[in-house]
């Protein structure tokens, strides 16, 4: 199939709250997804449902066959008393990488989220330096698909920049499949060439940016979400 990942109908409900209402979206094999989506729209939720962390209550998620999926969502998972070193050679192991690999690729990862303080233990960490750590955690596996829930909050207008070329990177240079969510529509419009805007658990409506210039897309996001 043509989409990585996509789901049909899917709605999930907590108690009366109606968290994702019916939708059907569709990630093309190759695209850099942006969910775009006010506080409370359902992009957390949606995340956690096509990362398996979490059930619909109803509708499906089809997966391309044997795709490996990669997800930071809310606070990345780390281990604080330990270097990114340290970090990295743990996710390793429990992903089963052989030890004599281990060292190469702790260094391949590190190179590719440009993180060069590597002694630091992660509790004394900045936010950037956190978020490139996460990145490299999650890239442990070579999933194909990544996902990336509000990865460009709180970080300095520096750190947007390294982190959106990390993204572009994954993607054109090996391949990644990659959905990342944000409030801001000009936050994902450097990176981003697929939209899915979710509004109160609808997704109203999916773009790719080959069907509608930039204009057209900031003035539907305007006209719906400002
Ligand atoms: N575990 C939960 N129990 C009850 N309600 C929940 C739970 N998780 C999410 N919700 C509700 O579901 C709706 C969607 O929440 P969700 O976190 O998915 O939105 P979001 O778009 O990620 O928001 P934000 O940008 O603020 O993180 C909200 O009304 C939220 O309060």
């Amino acid at each position: 199939m043509n989409d990585i990942i996509r789901t049909q109908n899917l709605c999930k409900h907590y108690k009366e709250t109606i968290a994702l209402d019916n939708v059907s979206l569709h990630i093309p094999r190759g695209a850099i997804y942006g969910l775009i989506g006010n506080n409370g729209a359902g992009k957390t939720t949606l995340m956690r449902i096509l990362s398996n962390l979490q059930s619909p209550s109803s509708g499906t998620v089809v997966k391309s066959e044997n795709i490996k999926i990669g997800a930071i969502i809310e606070t990345p998972a780390l281990y604080p008393t330990l270097s990114a070193k340290g970090n990295l050679k743990y996710q390793l192991k429990i992903c089963g990488c052989p030890s004599k690999e281990v060292k190469s690729k702790i260094a391949e990862l590190l190179e590719l989220v440009h993180l060069k303080d590597t002694r630091k233990l992660v509790m004394n960490y900045s936010l950037g330096m956190r978020q490139r750590l996460a990145l490299a955690m999650a890239l442990v596996g070579n999933p194909q698909f990544l996902i990336l829930d509000e990865p460009l909050n709180g970080l300095d207008p520096e750190g947007i920049k390294d982190v959106r070329a990390i993204i572009a990177k994954l993607n054109e240079e090996y391949g990644v499949t990659i959905m990342i969510s944000s409030h801001i529509l000009s936050e994902l419009q450097k990176v981003a060439n697929h939209y899915g805007f979710l509004k109160n658990g609808v997704l109203i409506q999916e773009f790719s940016s080959s069907e509608i210039a930039d204009t057209d897309l900031e003035t539907f996001y305007f006209k719906n979400f400002l």
